[in-house]
Order: C-alpha cells, then structure tokens, then sequence
C-alpha cells in the first residue's frame, strides 16, 4: 500500500490534467480512505506491523515503507558508517526542481539518529545544525552517510552528509547532530504510555 500512496501522491503534485479528471480522482480517494479509517489505532497505539525495541517502524515518515510521503530512505551501516540511500521526487519540491531545505534536515536527523542507534547509543535529537552547500536535486539518486563523532556521558555527536551517488564526494548538505539518551524518569514520562500498550 506504501507503494501505491507514493505513486499517488507523485502523480497528484505533478498531474497537469483537467480539472475533472482531478475532482474524480479526488472521489475515487476519498473511497478508498473510507474503509481504511473503520479501525485506527489510538496516539499511543504502535503499528501491529511494528517492532518498537527491534527498530521497525511501517510508518516511519523517513525509512518507512509503509509511509504515504517517506522516499523512503533505505538504510545499512557498513563498519562504522551509517549509509542511507533515496531518490526525491516532486511532493518533496522547494526551490523549482530542488528539494526543500527542511527536507533534507529530516533526512540528515534521521541518518544521524540510525548511526547513534545502531552504534549503541539510542537518544533524542536535543540540537541539528545543517548547513546548505548546494541544492538538493529531484528525480536523482542520492546518497547519505553519518558517523559518530563524539560520545559524552549520556550526550552523543554525530555529523552526516548528503550528496549525489554520482558525486559521493560533494557535500550538498552537511548536519551535526547532538543526541541525548533518556534518563529512564524521563523515556517514562514521554513513552510510558507507548511502552505501557505495546507490552
Ligand atoms: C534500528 C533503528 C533505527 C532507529 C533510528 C531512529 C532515528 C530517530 C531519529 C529521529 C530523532 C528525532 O527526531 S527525536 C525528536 C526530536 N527531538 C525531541 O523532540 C527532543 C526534545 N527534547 C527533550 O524532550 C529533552 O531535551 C530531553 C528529554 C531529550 C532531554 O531533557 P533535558 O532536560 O533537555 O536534558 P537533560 O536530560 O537534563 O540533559 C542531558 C544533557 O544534555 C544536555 N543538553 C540537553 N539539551 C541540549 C541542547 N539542546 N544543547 C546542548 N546540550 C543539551 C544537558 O545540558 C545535559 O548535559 P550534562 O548535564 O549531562 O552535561
């Protein structure tokens, strides 16, 4: 179903047809969500298809392959670096046939996040600096990286970058990213209910 939302959702942000043919699509939409809103899960509510401590997360608006609107990004580490992989196409558009500048910053919190995690210091991003290089290109495959560089008590750094596959080189975009592991007052006041359901 990821799939085809993705399709649906390039088609319908880059759709030149006439307006008719968009107020029926529209209908034929709206159809299909009805019975699909018939049984939802609650905010606190995790996916049945996930696995919150195993790392699964259908709906990941980055990584998630179940995402409506994720690219989504595919990820591995190899050694230490975190390695991630996706092609934007137009919903993520900022400037004309560029990617948007938030975008990409949840791109790189995300690519900074799985290189913590998957090292062994899970946390919460507490503070992302990115800088803009070069824009961002649609329709072209692209290619993150992000490394630890610092681990200070229960405070962890990491820096990432995205770039063309073509060019892996070319920063177009660099993020540092500070990440702090919960105290475990602090995962039970934010998760305790999450973690309450899903046991
Ligand atoms: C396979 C699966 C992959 C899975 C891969 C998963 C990837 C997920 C990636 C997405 C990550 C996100 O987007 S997370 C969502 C966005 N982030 C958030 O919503 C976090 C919001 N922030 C908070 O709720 C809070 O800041 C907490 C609970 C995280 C921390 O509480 P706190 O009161 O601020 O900090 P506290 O515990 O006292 O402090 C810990 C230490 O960090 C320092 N510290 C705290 N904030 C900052 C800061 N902004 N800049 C500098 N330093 C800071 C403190 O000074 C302290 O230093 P010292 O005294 O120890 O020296």
């Amino acid at each position: 179903m990821g799939e085809a939302l993705r399709l649906l959702i390039e088609n319908a942000t880059a759709t030149e047809m006439p307006t008719e043919h968009i107020l029926r699509a529209a209908e034929l939409i709206r159809q299909a969500a009805a019975p699909l809103g018939e049984h939802r899960r609650g905010r606190f509510d995790t996916a049945s298809a996930d696995d919150l401590l195993g790392g699964i997360r259908l709906y990941n608006p980055v990584t998630g392959e179940g995402s409506a609107f994720a690219p989504p990004v595919d990820m591995h580490r190899e050694g230490d670096l975190a390695i991630g992989t996706c092609t934007l196409g137009r919903a993520f558009e900022g400037p004309p046939s560029f990617a948007h500048g938030g975008v990409s910053a949840m791109l790189l919190d995300q690519m900074l996040g799985y290189a913590v995690t998957t090292a062994g210091h899970p946390g919460m991003t507490v503070r992302l600096d990115t800088v803009y290089r070069s824009p961002v290109p649609l329709y072209t495959p692209l290619r993150m990286t992000a490394s630890i560089t610092e681990v200070n008590g229960r405070r962890v750094t990491a820096t990432g970058a995205i770039t063309t596959t073509t060019a892996p080189t070319t920063a177009l975009v660099e993020a540092t990213g500070l990440f702090v592991a919960l105290r475990s007052d602090q995962a039970k006041r934010l998760f305790g209910p999450v973690l309450d359901r899903s046991a």
